[in-house]
């Protein structure tokens, strides 16, 4: 994901969604729901037999949707899913896909049956217990290039197409609304370059409501990711103290999700000893998720919810409930309405990700602090019948792995959120304290300034920085809000003693401090910063403009105006680094990148979707 990627090329690929090659891994290594332990079994019993219900001993349970009543429609196709997953650009206009992405039967099922993921999770730092899959469903997992790379799989999953033994109290459907949110935002920031589960179509189940802030219609988002499972998979077991299971799902996500071999020598000739694989699987997890939230940093992006039943073993973005990119730039911002402390709010992201990687620590501690967790006593008991003072000393094992842990995570943390913001601003190099000066002088200014996150990078990369006066370049980077001057005054003292000093010996290292900066060498520059600094963000005012329209093409059965809506949102999601869009109401798309509306600014948004 390193290389260019608001600027990808999309040209699509040749399955068809029958020829798209299938697998079910997922469900043919890990324990199903003893109720229904066959798919057969599944299908043959009265559906509310099926739940909700407390679902023990198991990670899913064989569970079908819930076919649509009336005539569904697709309202918009993912071009760079269609990409990921080697499908044909026509696929769309075959029935089964139709039938695929609504939730009705396509035939798949009888080689592999749809099924529900069952986990747990820490939902605002409190015990909530078995959540999972309410009211999402997997199919199969597609394996878009098995001749190239058959280790790469896709578990292609339904959400909001149905109720399922983990739906609690409510009624397995997804609104509009927040599945137009989830579906551009999947699609986005996946084309910005930051991993993340990811979105194929959305659908809309025609005629079929559910009530959440008002009657609002429902949809269907057909996602896809690697895997699904989250930490809160692994709370659960552990939670219910199921060491059987908990192995299980961790050899799993060793070998097939991670795909980490088993034994792996270190510290290399003789006296060579085996790092334990789960320590090994623990690290990667803890590294992977830094990474992402690194990324986040950067980028403005906020989830809204961190808990551990949103936060995945593969460091994907995941759950797109009350997400928000960065309007004017404010630490202590949260897009959750209902997040009060604070806990999700941008500035705590990075300590909230490390907290719930606490948590799988805790899952996994007994499992990576065993001297031979493949003792068959050890695999049957753990260390119940161990002396006190063993447990004593696994315990402190644990706890000094987990700190270590801790290191490696803000190691590559710091590592990643550098080398991201490095890029953002052209620089090649890093400096010793660009942690402690650098960043924090730029963010301070943006802080103070309360100026547009997105709006400041982009300027940067879209004016000749060398040819253009600091005053005209401060007040271009400050916007048409009034800043104090202060900050202004802080502002031009960082471009010019700090950044522009730093840009032009990192691009134009062999040029001395009297040679000009050509204009061909400021439109390369340009160039290579638009990349990484894009001019669309799916803000929250403009996903609201785009269900706004979405809903009244609902309302009135214009699905084509709602279907364009769409196709031009799309588009920009796309190639969210380019000036313009080919196709599209340039006039729409300038305001949908231009100045935020004051009221639109750092809106918030309730979980309920
Ligand atoms: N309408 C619903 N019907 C059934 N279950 C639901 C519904 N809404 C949420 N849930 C369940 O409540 C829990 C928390 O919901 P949350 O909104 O975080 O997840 P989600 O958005 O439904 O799913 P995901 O994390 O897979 O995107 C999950 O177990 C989810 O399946």
């Amino acid at each position: 994901m390193s290389s260019a990627p608001l600027h990808n090329s999309t040209t699509t690929g040749t399955h068809t969604i029958q020829s798209l090659p299938k697998s079910h891994v997922f469900t043919s290594k890990l324990p199903a729901d003893p109720r229904f332990p066959t798919p057969e079994s599944s299908a043959a019993a009265p559906r509310a037999s099926l739940g909700p219900r407390q679902v023990k001993e198991a990670v899913f349970t064989y569970v079908a949707p819930t076919p649509p009543g009336n005539t569904p429609q697709i309202l918009a196709v993912s071009p760079l899913a269609l990409k990921t997953l080697n499908l044909s650009s026509s696929v769309a206009d075959d029935s089964t896909f139709l039938s695929l992405v609504s939730g009705a039967p396509t035939g798949f099922e009888s080689t592999h049956y749809p099924w529900a993921q069952c986990y747990g999770g820490w939902q605002f730092g409190q015990w909530a217990g078995q959540l999972g899959d309410g009211r999402a469903i997997s199919l199969f997992e597609a394996i878009p290039r098995q001749e190239e790379r058959p280790e790469e799989r896709y578990e292609i999953q339904l959400k909001g197409s149905g109720m399922t033994p983990y739906s609690r109290f409510a009624d397995g459907k997804a609104v509009l609304r927040s599945s137009i949110r989830e579906f551009v935002v999947s699609e986005y920031l996946h084309a910005i370059g930051i991993p993340t589960t990811r979105a194929l179509a959305l659908t809309l189940r025609t005629g079929e409501t559910a009530v959440r802030e008002r009657v609002e219609p429902t949809a269907v988002v057909t996602r896809f990711a690697e895997s699904w499972i989250r930490i809160g998979t692994f709370d659960l077991l552990r939670f219910r103290g199921d060491r059987e299971r908990l192995r299980a799902l961790t050899d799993y996500v060793l070998e097939e999700v991670l795909k980490l071999p088993r034994a792996v020598e270190v510290n290399g000739g003789e006296g060579k000893e085996e790092e334990n694989r789960y320590w090994r699987m623990y690290k990667e997890i803890v590294r992977r998720n830094a990474e992402t939230v690194a990324k986040w940093q950067v980028y403005g992006f906020m989830n809204g919810v961190l808990n551990t039943d949103n936060t995945s073993v593969l460091g994907l973005s995941l759950d797109f409930g009350p997400f928000a990119f960065m309007d004017n730039f404010d630490p202590s911002y949260t897009p959750n309405h209902d997040d009060h402390l604070l806990r999700y709010s941008y500035k705590n992201q990075p300590t909230i990700i490390w907290w719930n990687l606490v948590r799988l620590g805790e899952d996994l501690a007994e499992l990576f602090a065993s001297e031979n967790p493949d003792d068959p006593e050890f695999m049957a008991n753990g260390f119940s019948d161990a002396p006190e003072s063993k447990i004593q000393a696994l315990i402190t094992k644990a706890e000094a792995l987990i700190q270590q842990a801790g290191d490696l995570y803000k190691s590559a943390f710091l590592e990643e959120y550098q080398k991201v913001f490095r890029r953002r601003l052209g620089l090649k190099d890093g400096k010793e304290d660009d942690m402690d000066k650098f960043f924090p002088d730029l963010l301070t200014i943006l802080e103070s300034g309360s100026l547009d996150f997105h709006h400041f990078f982009r300027t940067l990369a879209t004016t000749p920085l060398f040819s253009t006066s600091i005053s005209a370049l401060t007040a271009a980077l400050l916007g048409p809000d009034s800043v104090p001057k202060e900050v202004a005054n802080q502002l031009k003292s960082w471009l010019s003693t700090q950044y522009l000093p730093r840009l032009r010996e990192s691009q134009y290292p062999s040029a001395s401090s009297d040679d000009s900066i050509t204009p061909e060498q400021e439109v390369a520059l340009s160039d290579e910063l638009k990349k990484w600094n894009p001019k669309f963000v799916p803000r929250s005012w403009v996903l609201d403009e785009v269900i706004k329209k979405c809903e009244k093409a609902e309302k009135d059965g214009e699905w084509e105006a709602g279907k364009r809506v769409l196709e031009e949102v799309m588009r920009m999601v796309e190639r969210p680094g380019e000036e313009n869009w080919d196709g599209i109401d340039e006039a729409r798309a300038e305001r949908w990148c231009g100045i935020v509306p004051k009221e639109g600014r750092a809106a918030q948004c309730s979980c309920s979707s």
